[in-house]
């Protein structure tokens, strides 16, 4: 039995630092990812004048600024490879009343930040963006007003935006989602004392005078680990393994019910209940794969799994088909069209579905160059794929795991040599 940890939750760890910066006196962040798109977050809070010490310590001590004290930016908030960066900082600029641009690499640039745009604008804030309206984005100085949103796609970056807008701008707003998304921001708001509700498809939240400081120990992320437990599914592991202290929040886990329904192994032990995230050791196994469908609305819970799940799906008896994912066309890439190059790359049939995929498993053994687009979640996916005994394959460009897992090459050659 082989026992790993796997980095800090990235959504977590962004809310954790904005939420420090905005709460009022002394939070402490235990286990916070080291990675390129949280540093992009930490960068951009400190040009709004708030104090993020250096990330690599085991635990951050941060003194809040308030809900009013952040400062106007003088110099553009550059979000780097990080829409989550872009998208909820925007919500806590517009509540800010801020005259501010928002620029990032060229990927970021060239992602719909229309969908942000939108309800800042109904809350009265003038946004100005390209033609193809992505980066680089100004928001004008202006002050918000009350807003109920229904976003046009699931997204808990737009959610988190609208509730961060309200939040900073002192303002009720409502979001009606049209499908159930991640929840962190939720969560960690009501912990920090803020009257927020949630019914049925509807979260509600009213003016907050302040924010309360709040500690977090950040567990390990569910779309990091997937990727172990996708190795473990292909039998490159030869036996079982644990991965302790992982975030299992509902809305985080449909990759985890993925892999199981495809036949792996996959439970959880040690469950609890950890600053208001659910957390386990998740254990994996291989078992004897088949392929699956994957219904539109599982798709928010495994939206960055899928990737993952194709190169499983690449060794899985018959064909694996999703479908309601069109929004894998807007990620880092275009990760439809990613993930179905670069299995026809190594040899595996794949085709493309306006909003999803098709993949037929292939036993045969898997050889080829995967171009990842710069994309984290390609490069590791193939990785995953190349480290199954038999098959021989190379990235493009591996070094873009940086983003999210910046030793995720190393840890799998432990992990597979052990
Ligand atoms: O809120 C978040 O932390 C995230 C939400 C998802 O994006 P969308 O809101 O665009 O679906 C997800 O793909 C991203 O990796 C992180
Ligand atoms: C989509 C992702 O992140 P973001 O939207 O924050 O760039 C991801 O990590 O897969």
């Amino acid at each position: 039995m082989t026992r790993i940890r796997v980095p800090g939750d990235k959504s977590i760890s962004h809310r954790a630092l904005m939420l420090a910066a905005l709460g009022r006196g002394t939070s402490r962040v235990r286990g916070i990812l080291q990675s390129a798109d949280i540093e992009a977050t930490a960068r951009v809070l400190r040009a709004l004048g708030a104090t993020i010490p250096p990330l690599d310590a085991s635990e951050l001590v941060i003194e809040g600024v308030g809900l009013r004290g952040l400062q106007p930016p003088s110099v553009p908030l550059d979000c780097a490879n990080s829409g989550t960066t872009a998208r909820l900082v925007a919500g806590i600029v517009a509540g800010a009343g801020f005259d501010a641009e928002f620029v990032g690499d060229a990927s970021l640039s060239r992602r719909p930040m229309g969908r942000v745009a939108a309800p800042l604008r109904a809350m009265g804030i003038e946004v100005t963006r390209p033609e193809h309206g992505g980066l680089p984005m100004r928001l004008h100085r202006g002050s918000v007003q009350g807003v109920t949103w229904r976003p046009a796609v699931a997204s808990a970056q737009v959610k988190s935006a609208v509730l961060l807008a309200g939040l900073v701008g002192n303002v009720p707003v409502e979001v009606q989602e049209p499908v159930p998304t991640r929840d962190h921001t939720e969560r960690m708001l009501q912990a920090r004392g803020v009257d927020l509700r949630v019914e049925g498809d509807t979260v509600s939240l009213l003016p907050a005078a302040r924010l309360d400081a709040a500690d977090v120990d950040v567990p390990g992320d569910p779309s990091s680990a997937a990727f172990i437990a996708g190795l473990a599914a292909l039998g490159a592991l030869r036996r079982e393994v644990r991965i302790e202290n992982v975030d299992v929040n509902p809305w985080r886990v449909g990759g985890f019910r993925a892999l199981r329904r495809m036949g792996a192994l996959l439970r959880y032990e040690d469950e609890a209940l950890q600053g208001g995230e659910p957390v386990a050791t998740v254990v994996c196994g291989p078992g004897a794969l088949q392929g699956i469908s994957i219904a539109p609305e599982e798709v928010p819970s495994l939206i960055d799994e899928l990737p993952l799940l194709a190169v499983v799906a690449a060794r899985a008896a018959g064909e694996t088909r999703v479908t309601g994912a069109a929004e894998l066309r807007v990620k880092e890439s275009d990760r439809i069209a990613a993930v179905v190059s670069g299995l026809r790359a190594v040899g595996v049939y794949a085709e493309e579905l306006p909003d999803g995929f098709v993949v037929r498993g292939s036993d045969r053994p898997l050889t080829g160059r995967v171009v990842t687009h710069g994309d984290h979640r390609i490069a590791m996916a193939f990785g995953v794929l190349g480290a199954v005994p038999g098959n021989a394959i190379t990235v493009d460009d591996p070094s873009c795991c940086a983003v999210s897992w910046p030793s995720f090459w190393d840890d799998l050659q432990r992990l597979t040599h052990d």
